[in-house]
């Protein structure tokens, strides 16, 4: 272990025994020493969210496996009950958003250093996100698909906006100029949008210590999948790590994994499958797109059963009562259902869709050779978005090889790297104000620069798993394609026999 390992080891030992005082506990059934230790522990996962717990023991489905008072949460409320000038101030500023007000109670607690009493749990937040609020405009520009670029760029616009609706406050509070800057408010309201928790009194949610600890799994498709929810008309869930249980109870057994309960005043962790000792004990927050992970969290999943890859669609299809948004490939490559039924209705002669709309809308193929044109058109129009984006997947593969390999990269390697990556290395010199020259190159790169690195790969990451759901759609509809032609060549030989 090195130094700053240790420091950061004690750090974290010293939050536990705070968290132990505070009756944070993970055998509330029975009495323990410590905090963790008897359900769960601390550990480290490099792929799969880096610090999360770890089961202590065997876990069972449905059991408790953490409790967090709610004297331990940190809200709005908990903030300002002790700290008067805050109180007043707030009270002062009631156009701002109950989330723009938590970030600001944080940024004003931050301040305190040593002194606050939240301290111990204050050094445990990270110290900076990689959510799509934080990206350059080079690792904007990396996403490549227009509407990531577009939900990129308005995430940056709301971060400036409430920034300078809330300068005002902050300036009151006398914070110190480091916290006033746009790069602390990022830091502050990324805190709130990645980590709170959803409780029935605050909209802003909480932080929960400890709990805030569990890495995230997507809701399983074992459960319930995303479409039929969405389909039957359930909201999308709010921006935080649990949400109200009622939703809970009604989207039942999807979600049941964590959440405020009044008879014991405390939030509760439940094991959502069971888990071998020493699993990462995994909770859902949500379902959640990649680029809603990563505007949100700021990371995706490999595999998200509720990812989506959007095509650019005619208005006379998008016409046909589905909402927009439920029109989509999914993440397995197959179209979702709304988009085969919309694909179906519109590959119909207008004059014959009255009569079959109630199939389409059930599910159901309407010919073989309408099924043959919706194919057709997916193949087309999933090609043709594929060959307007800048990059290949083979070379989103080399690049990605080469950005790792871009670390600790030895000088004579630098050459090698540049011809992988052409152009968008050359912009990502450019973006980080870097010399493109191999012989001015700087290695081992500074802080900033690997950040970057980090954004900038988590950027093409995701453009390539589109890109991938893209490649399934067509050979999933080219088979299909084979399949219908293959059987009505068989029935047209048996009919002529
Ligand atoms: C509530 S915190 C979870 C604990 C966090 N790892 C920590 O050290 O504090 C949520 C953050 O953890 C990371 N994270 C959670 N689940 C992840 C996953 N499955 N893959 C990658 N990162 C994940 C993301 O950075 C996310 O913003």
């Amino acid at each position: 272990m090195d130094t700053v390992q240790e420091e950061e080891e004690e750090r974290l030992q010293t939050f536990l025994k705070w968290a132990t005082n505070l009756g944070i506990t993970d055998s509330p059934n029975s009495s323990s020493s410590s905090c963790l230790g008897q359900s769960l522990y601390v550990s480290h996962f490099p792929d799969a969210g880096g610090r999360g717990l770890s089961a202590a023991r065997d876990l069972r489905k449905n059991e408790v496996i953490l409790r967090v008072p709610k004297s331990a949460l940190l809200t709005r409320e908990s903030l300002t009950a002790n700290d008067h000038k805050l109180t007043r101030c707030v009270q002062r500023h009631t156009r701002l958003s109950s989330t723009q007000i938590l970030s600001v109670c944080l940024l004003a607690e931050m301040s305190k250093g040593k002194t606050s009493w939240w301290y111990p749990y204050l050094t445990q937040l990270p110290r900076h996100y990689d959510t799509l609020a934080s990206f350059t405009e080079f690792e904007t520009r990396a996403l490549q698909v227009d509407g990531a670029i577009w939900a990129t760029e308005r995430a940056i616009s709301k971060a400036e906006l409430d920034w300078e609706q809330v300068l005002p406050l902050m300036r009151e509070l006398e914070l110190r100029p480091q916290l006033l800057t746009l790069k602390s408010w990022l830091w502050a309201s990324a805190t709130v949008s990645s980590r709170t928790m959803h409780v029935p009194w605050d909209d802003a949610g909480c932080l929960c210590p400890v709990g805030d600890f569990f890495n995230y799994a997507a809701p399983g498709e074992d459960s319930c999948c995303s479409e039929d929810v969405e389909t039957l008309g359930y909201p999308m869930q709010n921006n935080s790590l649990c949400q109200d249980k009622e939703d809970v109870k009604q989207l039942d057994g999807r979600l049941t994994d964590a959440g405020f309960e009044e008879d014991v005043d405390a939030y509760c962790f439940y094991a959502r499958v069971d888990y071998w000792k020493g699993e990462q004990v995994l909770l859902s927050y949500g379902t959640y797109t990649n680029l809603e992970l990563l505007e949100h969290y700021g990371f995706h999943l490999n595999v998200n059963p509720n990812e989506k890859a959007f095509l650019p669609l005619e208005s006379d299809i998008h016409s046909n009562s589905w909402p927009k948004d439920s029109l989509y490939i999914q993440w397995d490559g197959r179209p979702s259902f709304a988009l085969l039924s919309a694909l179906r209705l519109w590959a119909t002669p207008q004059n014959q869709r009255k009569s079959i709309t109630h199939l389409a809308y059930s599910g159901l193929q309407l010919s073989a050779e309408n099924e043959i044109v919706v194919m057709k058109w997916l193949v087309t129009n999933c090609n043709t978005f594929l060959d307007r984006l800048p990059s290949s997947i083979e070379q989103d593969v080399l690049l990605l090889d080469s950005i790792d390999s871009m670390y600790d990269c030895p000088v004579h390697e630098v050459e090698q790297i540049l011809l992988a990556c052409g152009d968008e290395l050359g912009a990502f010199f450019e973006g980080n104000k870097m010399q493109k020259k191999c012989n001015a190159l700087k290695f081992p790169l500074s802080m900033k620069a690997r950040r970057s690195i980090e954004r900038w790969k988590l950027a093409v990451q995701w453009r390539l798993r589109y890109k991938q759901i893209l490649v399934s759609c067509v050979s999933d509809c080219e088979e299909i394609i084979k399949n219908i032609s293959s059987q009505n060549l068989s029935s047209e030989k048996t009919y002529r026999t």
